[in-house]
């Protein structure tokens, strides 16, 4: 059974030798019940079986070889990439920045520079080329952002950087919905639905008569942050299958829902209970991003185990952990911004009378327990369920979460601890 490129660094962390363990021991168990010769090349698509629903009991043998071998028939084979990929250069020198003390994480080493430096160049050219993003005062900003060390950090199995471009130019897009129809580039609460709504369409295309199509279409060039949308969705459509593209759709919708309903209290000046708001940040979440792990990786993981209960219940909470992080590492930026703006600390402190300080220190042992939930959960399942694209999506989930947290770290130009320490 190959190896689909999980073998994990000797200093590896538990969850993910656990992964792989399991990963070796399914290939035994396959290779045991089946016969040692090579399937035929293409085989007639057969009727999807119902996919097994991720229990304790790993499926029966013959199942078990249906999921490893992934989806098949025509035009699948693309789905599966050489699994060696090219070790990309590391670099351990010291990084920049202190990691949130008492958090639960996994050091990552600093990005691939020669990666790093290429998607830098090309998604600087795509932002003032192509989408006329910003306007020359935000270019400090942008450069800031430091958006190609993210992306490489978080993507360590792209097979190429027009792989990693792909989520890139979503990343930027996102975040100039972000700044510019929510935050404090331009943003506000009051209209923000319409403004989501219509921004939303250029990556869920309108469906309409011939008189009317013009004018949607027109309206999605009459903003920085729709061009983006439209530009890196065609980009992204381009490359990723029809299933992945509407895996992303519903992913967005979700975040949207997640800004109104940030913007619904802000507008009201209220603050939620600690429940509500985490309920909040499950949808204004990071979600989008590592859900797309398998199209930046080249492979695809089958929409039946993407939809398995399992599945959704680890990228829910990988994304809640990922964006707990963001809370934790943007604290003091967010309040030294205009008016109150909401994280996990100042729900918690507010809410459950506690000082700043326990406030804080409280929501770093809530991400920690996000954290661990998110590694068992993803342990359990991968023993339920080892279909290789199955595990290869939830390391590359687990990446997304270790080189996020790598880069809230490292980008003191954004970010800077409080002084509870
Ligand atoms: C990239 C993406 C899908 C973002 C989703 C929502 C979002 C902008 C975040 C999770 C980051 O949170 P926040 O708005 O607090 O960002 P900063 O703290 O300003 O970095
Ligand atoms: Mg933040």
């Amino acid at each position: 059974m190959p190896d689909p490129g999980l073998s994990p660094s000797p200093d590896a962390p538990p969850f993910l030798s656990a992964l792989t363990s399991v990963l070796e021991a399914a290939a035994r168990e396959v290779a045991s019940a089946t016969p040692a010769v090579e399937p035929p090349a293409v085989e007639p698509a057969a009727a999807p079986a119902a996919a097994p629903a991720a229990t304790a009991a790993a499926p029966a043998a013959s199942e078990l070889e249906r999921i490893l071998r992934g989806p098949s028939g025509l035009g699948t084979g693309g789905l599966f990439l050489a699994s060696r990929l090219p070790e990309p250069e590391v670099r351990t020198d010291p990084v920049e920045g202190v990691p949130v003390p008492g958090l639960y994480f996994h050091p990552v080493p600093e990005p691939d520079p020669v990666r790093v430096a290429e998607v830098s160049r090309r998604i600087k050219d795509w932002a003032v080329d192509e989408v006329d993003l910003f306007p020359d005062e935000w270019e400090g900003q942008f450069d800031g952002f430091s958006v190609g060390r993210y992306m490489v950090a978080c993507h360590p199995d792209a097979p190429t950087v027009d792989h990693l471009m792909l989520a890139t130019r979503l990343m930027v897009a996102e975040n100039a919905v972000d700044d510019c129809y929510c935050e404090d580039h331009g943003g506000s609460p009051v209209g923000l639905g319409s403004r989501l709504l219509l921004a939303h369409t250029a990556l869920d295309p309108l469906h309409t008569t011939a008189e009317y199509a013009p004018g949607w279409a027109e309206s999605l060039g009459s903003d920085a942050p729709r061009r983006a949308y439209r530009s890196a969705m065609q980009y992204f459509t381009e490359m990723a299958t029809p299933s992945q593209a509407d895996r992303f759709r519903h992913d967005m919708a979700r975040l949207h829902m997640g800004y109104l309903a940030e913007a619904a209290w802000a507008e009201a000046d209220h603050v939620p209970e600690v429940w509500e708001y985490l309920a909040m940040r499950q949808f204004n979440n990071f979600r989008p991003c590592p859900t797309i792990t398998d199209s930046v990786g080249g492979y695809e993981l089958p929409a039946d185990l993407h939809a398995l209960p399992g599945t959704q219940r680890v990228i829910a909470l990988a994304g809640n952990a990922t964006t707990i992080v963001n809370d934790l590492y943007s604290y003091t930026k967010e309040l030294a911004s205009p008016g109150r703006h909401l994280n996990l600390p100042v729900v918690i402190s507010e809410r459950e009378g506690l000082s700043d300080q326990d406030g804080y220190l409280k929501a770093v042992e809530v991400h920690n327990e996000l954290m661990h939930a998110f590694e068992a959960e993803s342990a359990a399942l991968a023993a339920a369920c080892p279909a290789p694209p199955l595990l290869r999506f939830l390391r590359g989930v687990a990446a997304w979460v270790d080189g996020n947290h790598h880069w809230h770290q490292t980008n003191t130009y954004r970010y800077s601890l409080p002084n509870f320490w």
